[in-house]
């Protein structure tokens, strides 16, 4: 009999990835659907589309469901046998959230396998077309409104692991409740991006899990609950029913896969649909072990630290993000998420470095740690961290060190190394205050994402944070690889032959990581005593947006 196949998927702000994994964890088939160069008849930027109004960012839920449609078809195409695929997981794009029309589950419950799932929901199976993302900052004044409600930032951290944040879901249903009732009356389910996904597998509407559910100031993060007051503040009364059951833990089994799969595609009957999670928890359950950073460079720039349980609950912060963890109860996930990260490098790319990666690492690394004092903050979109800035700002300090006064341009070759360095150093200002009393001490980072295959990027890390810098050897698509984990140990245990926890699997996985880069404690000296620097241009930004 050929080896049973597990299906990891990543639904991401760029692109679909679909990863299969066999029995020993390794990649059989990394297959992507981008969405601007595969369906650009949905006319998306880097996944989003932007506006109308300012702040305003979302994505065509039809995108989605096509960009399903048509990974499957590539994997066929590709030779993948389907009927060996024994179960499905995967992540999603967190914050996201999707609206389902009253007729949804009749529409999902009775697919036609000789039509596309594009052609049978599209047209009727969501209230809303277009779904808000994570880079959506639209609704600081929902944002403020929920911290009043509920006692201010630290409370509501307190109470859900964050503070409120424009792009967490809670806001967003907030906002369409009040500016397009009557959409929000016609809506029956409220799903994220990763309940939204094995949804369309199962044929019916699939519960939220925990991890991605602490993205949206909706859950008590103590009880992994839904909070009463909190989904009477963001959608009303009836909220309660539109979210679904309490959040459940990543790779659950929620189900079989309905028959248009069987049918359409070749799946095998018993075929298990699990619980899809967050893309940056999933990327921690494909790589994180104790002692380990791991930091996602994907079109956010996201670092994860996972805390392991304690008697003690970890302390919530009002400038970073605490998750429940998805496999292990009681463990938890700190999180600082930057919303100007793979694009805006890109944009300096465009405009400094004829478009070329290779052009761009060449001038990064024509120049010295501290960039000769120049110093450069990008910020195209509002950012998350710090709150709002939106804009560029450049500064010079004569010895790299001193405080640094601002200036209106910089070197056209100085802003290569000028956007690396800064958005390392707002991590690196940062990582201590994250670090809970129970993180064990950093021992490795590990990275993953789209610019994590940039040798130059790798170093930078290694010696700002003065440790060595991994990545996976098979593939830079972390959050799937988790999908595919996820739903192999669901796949695992539902046949009798394992009866242990994630945890316990993956111990029993050769570590397949590589070292890519060690620092140099001669760079990692300077780079200490550029912490304050950029921390004085950072304060200025901050300044100057305000008043603006
Ligand atoms: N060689 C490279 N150097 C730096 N960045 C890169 C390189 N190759 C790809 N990227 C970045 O990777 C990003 C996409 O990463 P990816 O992990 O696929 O994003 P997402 O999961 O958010 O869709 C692109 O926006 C691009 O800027
Ligand atoms: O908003 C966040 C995390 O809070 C983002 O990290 C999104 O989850 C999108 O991730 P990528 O597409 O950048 O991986």
């Amino acid at each position: 009999m050929s080896e049973p196949l597990s299906l990891g998927l990543d639904l991401s702000t760029q692109q679909l990835k679909s990863l299969l994994i066999n029995e020993r964890a390794v990649v059989v088939y990394d297959l992507a659907v981008g969405y601007d160069r595969d369906l650009p008849q949905y006319g998306t930027t880097n996944g989003a589309i932007y506006g109308p109004a300012a702040g305003h960012v979302t994505s065509p839920v039809a995108m989605w469901v096509q960009a399903l449609d048509l990974i499957l078809q590539r994997m066929k195409d590709a030779g993948v046998d389907f009927s060996r695929i024994r179960a499905v997981s995967g992540a999603g794009q967190q914050h996201g959230s999707v609206y389902w029309s009253t007729t949804a589950e009749d529409s999902l419950a009775s697919l036609d396998p000789s039509k596309t799932l594009l052609s049978q929901l599209v047209p009727n199976a969501f209230s809303i077309h277009s779904s808000p993302i994570w880079q959506d900052s639209s609704t600081t004044r929902e944002c403020r409104n929920l911290e009043d409600i509920i006692g201010g930032p630290q409370a509501l951290a307190d109470l859900t692991g964050s503070r409120a944040y424009e792009r967490f879901t809670g806001a967003q249903i907030k906002k369409i409740r009040t500016e397009r009732p009557d959409e929000y009356v016609k809506t029956a389910r409220i799903s994220l991006v990763s309940s939204f996904l094995p949804s369309l597998f199962l044929g019916s509407i699939a519960p939220i899990e925990v991890s991605d559910a602490s993205g949206m100031n909706l859950m008590d993060i103590a009880h992994c609950r839904w909070d009463e007051r909190l989904l009477r503040a963001c959608g009303g009364t009836e909220l309660k029913a539109k979210i679904g059951p309490e959040p459940v833990l990543g790779g659950t089994v929620l189900g079989k896969v309905s028959s248009w799969w069987v049918k359409r595609w070749g799946f095998h009957p018993d075929c298990l649909v699990t619980s899809f999670t967050g893309d940056n928890p999933a990327t921690m359950v494909a790589l994180s072990t104790p002692g380990d950073a791991v930091l996602s460079l994907g079109t956010s720039t996201t670092l994860l630290l996972a805390i392991p349980p304690s008697d003690t609950p970890p302390a919530r912060f009002t400038t970073s993000h605490l998750l429940a963890h998805p496999t292990t109860a009681g463990a938890h996930i700190a999180m600082l998420c930057y919303k100007n990260g793979s694009l805006a490098r890109e944009k300096v790319r465009n405009e400094y470095a004829s478009g070329d990666w290779a052009r761009f690492n060449e001038l990064v690394a024509a120049r010295t740690p501290g960039n000769e004092g120049y110093w450069g903050l990008y910020f195209p979109l509002p950012e998350i961290i710090p709150p709002n800035v939106i804009g560029n700002f450049y500064f010079k300090s004569e010895d790299g060190l001193t405080a640094p006064t601002p200036v209106e341009k910089l070197p056209d070759r100085a802003h290569p190394r000028a956007i690396v360095e800064s958005q390392l150093l707002s991590i690196r200002a940062r990582v201590a205050a994250i670090l809970q009393q129970d993180t064990p001490h950093l021992r490795r980072l590990v990275l993953t994402g789209g610019a994590s295959t940039n040798p130059i990027i790798r170093q930078l890390f290694a010696d700002l944070f003065g440790i060595p810098v991994y990545v996976p050897e098979d593939t830079s698509e972390a959050a799937a690889t988790g999908g595919a984990l996820l739903a192999r140990y669901a796949w695992r245990r539902s046949n009798g032959g394992f009866g242990g926890t994630f945890e316990e699997m993956r111990a029993g996985d050769a570590d397949r990581m590589k070292l890519v880069a060690q620092p140099d404690k001669e760079i990692t000296k300077v780079y200490d005593r550029l912490v304050e620097a950029y921390t004085l241009c950072e304060d200025f930004v901050v300044k100057a947006c305000d008043k603006a």
